[in-house]
């Protein structure tokens, strides 16, 4: 991956580990919002993202490149890839049970992604520091070990849930987050 520094974790970052309450190894991880463009099953044409937690810390995902993602004819978009990681990328940061948005995105791609495409996706952290998360991911084609068609670096920085008070719809968040308390 061609990373910068912005994206590199310091020398005093920490690795993650997996939280008490993390989900099972294996089990489904469902959407954080049903109308997110990423990963809510409520969206008419979003990208419908399935993932689960191999180990509580980094997430495998499955995303099927449909007509509605194109760009040129025949292939993926490449706003559309990136956006797939930067979800994939927010599932990872979602099991460590705080609010986190993505501060930067950096993206490689190596190559094309053919309509009706399964791309599987992974997705872990390479350290975390005060409120600052070094993510990574990656993208292949066809299989978890088939060829990378895209890489991705991000930044991801922790937010208080007044952030997307103050931001965004409390009624909604109030409506399908009960496990958060949100005092705007
Ligand atoms: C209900 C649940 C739903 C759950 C919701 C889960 C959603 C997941 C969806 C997928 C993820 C998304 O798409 S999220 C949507 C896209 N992202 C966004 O909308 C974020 C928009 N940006 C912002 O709101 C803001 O810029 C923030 C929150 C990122 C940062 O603002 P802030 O809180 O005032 O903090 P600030 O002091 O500026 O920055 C803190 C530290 O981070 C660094 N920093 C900040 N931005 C960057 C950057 N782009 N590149 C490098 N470094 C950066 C600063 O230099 C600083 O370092 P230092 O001085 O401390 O060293």
């Amino acid at each position: 991956m061609t990373r910068s520094a912005l994206t590199t974790p310091p020398p005093d970052a920490t690795r993650p580990r997996p939280l008490p309450g993390a989900p099972a190894p294996g089990a489904p991880l469902g959407p954080h919002y049903s109308r997110c463009f990423g990963c809510g099953d409520g969206h008419p044409n979003g990208l419908h993202l399935t993932a689960l937690t191999p180990d509580g810390i980094s997430v495998v995902a499955e995303f099927t490149v449909e007509e509605t993602h194109q760009g040129a004819p025949g292939l993926a978009h490449g706003g559309v890839l990136a956006a797939a990681m930067d979800e994939v990328i927010g599932m990872s940061v979602w099991l460590f049970q705080r609010p986190y948005v993505t501060g930067r995105l950096e993206t490689d791609y190596l190559a094309p992604v053919p309509v009706g495409t399964v791309l599987h996706m992974r997705a872990w952290c390479n350290g975390m520091s005060g409120r600052k998360a070094y993510l990574e991911a990656e993208g292949r084609i066809g299989s978890p070990d088939g060829p990378v068609a895209v890489r991705a670096a991000a930044l991801f920085i922790e937010v208080a849930m007044e952030h997307f008070a103050k931001h965004g719809d409390i009624q909604t968040i109030a409506d399908e987050h009960h496990e958060y308390e949100v005092n705007p």
